[in-house]
C-alpha cells in the first residue's frame, strides 16, 4: 500500500491528507468551517477516511476535534465546506445516518436504566437493527444485562456505548474520547475492541488526545490545533525524527499555538 507522506500543513491554503485515490473513501471532509457565535471552532479542515482504517483526529483541548467529527457524522451542520459519508451528505440525507454509528464524548444514560433496556430502547429507533443479545454477548455485557447504568464500571459503560453505536450495523463508527478516564487495563481492553471492529471491516473515526492511543490504534491521523490541521500522516510519519510521538505532537501543537 502506498502510504501518504507526512503533510506538515501550513496555516493557510488548502489542507488535505494525501491518499491513494484507488482506495474507497468512506468519509470525506473538505474545507470544513464551523463557528459558535464569534468562536471559530473549525477553520478549514479537510481529510479523507478510507474504508477499513482507523483514522485518528488528535489535538489538544478545544482544538475542534468533537465539532469536526460531529459535523462528519451529520450531528452538526457546518457553516461551510463539504462533508460526504459513503458519498452522501449526512446533514441532509437521513438514509446515511443509519450507516454511521456514533459514541459521543460525555454520553450518559439515565442512571437507573438497565443495560438490556438501553439496548432495546435504542434498537427500536432503527428500521432494522443488529440482534441485541448477540451484541451484548460480543461486547462482554451479557452477564450485566440487568445492571443499571450507574452501577457499571467505566470500561463497561464504554463497551455499552460501543454496542449501542453498532446497533444499526454501521459501516463507519465515530468514537469520541473513548478511553478518557479509564484505568490502564480498561484502556487496553477498549483498544482491543476497536481492533475487533476494524477486523470486522468497520471504518473508525477516532477522536483522542492520547498519543499512545493514536500510535497503537490509528492507521493514519490528522493533528488539529486551533481549528486547523497542522499535520497529517501515519503515526510513524508523524513521529519522524522525534524520539517519540509525544515529543512530535508537542512540537507540532506548540508551533501552531
Ligand atoms: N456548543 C458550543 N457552544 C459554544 N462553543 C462551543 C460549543 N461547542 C464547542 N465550543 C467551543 O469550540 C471550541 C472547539 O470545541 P470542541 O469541543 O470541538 O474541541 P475539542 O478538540 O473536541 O475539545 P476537547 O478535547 O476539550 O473535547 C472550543 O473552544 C469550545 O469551547
Amino acid at each position: 500500500m502506498r502510504t501518504p507522506a507526512l503533510a506538515r500543513c501550513p496555516r493557510t491554503g488548502p489542507r488535505t491528507t494525501l491518499i491513494d485515490m484507488k482506495k474507497d473513501v468512506v468519509v470525506s471532509v473538505r474545507d470544513l468551517r464551523k463557528a459558535y457565535g464569534r468562536k471559530v471552532a473549525v477553520d478549514g479542515i479537510s481529510f479523507d477516511v478510507v474504508r477499513g482504517e482507523v483514522f485518528g483526529v488528535l489535538g489538544p483541548n478545544g482544538a475542534g476535534k468533537s465539532t469536526t467529527v460531529e459535523c462528519a457524522a451529520g450531528l452538526r451542520e457546518p457553516d461551510s465546506g463539504t462533508v460526504r459519508v459513503l458519498g452522501r451528505n449526512p446533514a441532509t440525507d437521513p438514509s446515511v445516518r443509519h450507516r454511521v454509528g456514533v459514541q459521543l464524548q460525555h454520553a450518559v444514560l439515565p442512571s437507573r436504566m438497565k443495560v438490556r433496556e438501553a439496548m432495546q430502547m435504542f434498537a427500536s429507533a432503527y428500521p432494522r437493527h443488529a440482534d441485541t443479545e448477540t451484541l451484548l454477548a460480543d461486547w462482554g455485557l451479557a452477564k450485566h444485562h440487568g445492571t443499571a447504568f450507574a452501577a457499571l464500571s467505566g470500561g463497561q459503560k464504554q463497551r455499552l456505548f460501543i454496542a449501542l453505536a453498532l446497533l444499526g450495523e454501521p459501516e463507519v463508527v465515530v468514537l469520541d474520547e473513548l478511553t478518557t478516564g479509564l484505568d490502564p487495563a480498561a484502556r487496553r481492553e477498549t483498544w482491543s475492541l476497536v481492533r475487533t471492529l476494524q477486523a470486522r471491516g468497520v471504518s473508525v473515526l477516532l477522536v483522542t488526545h492520547a498519543m499512545d492511543e493514536a500510535e497503537q490504534l490509528c492507521d493514519r491521523l490528522v493533528v488539529i490545533a486551533g481549528g486547523r490541521v497542522v499535520a497529517a500522516g501515519t503515526p510513524a510519519e508523524l513521529r519522524g525524527a522525534h524520539p517519540n510521538m509525544e515529543s512530535a505532537y508537542l512540537s507540532l501543537t506548540e508551533e501552531a499555538a
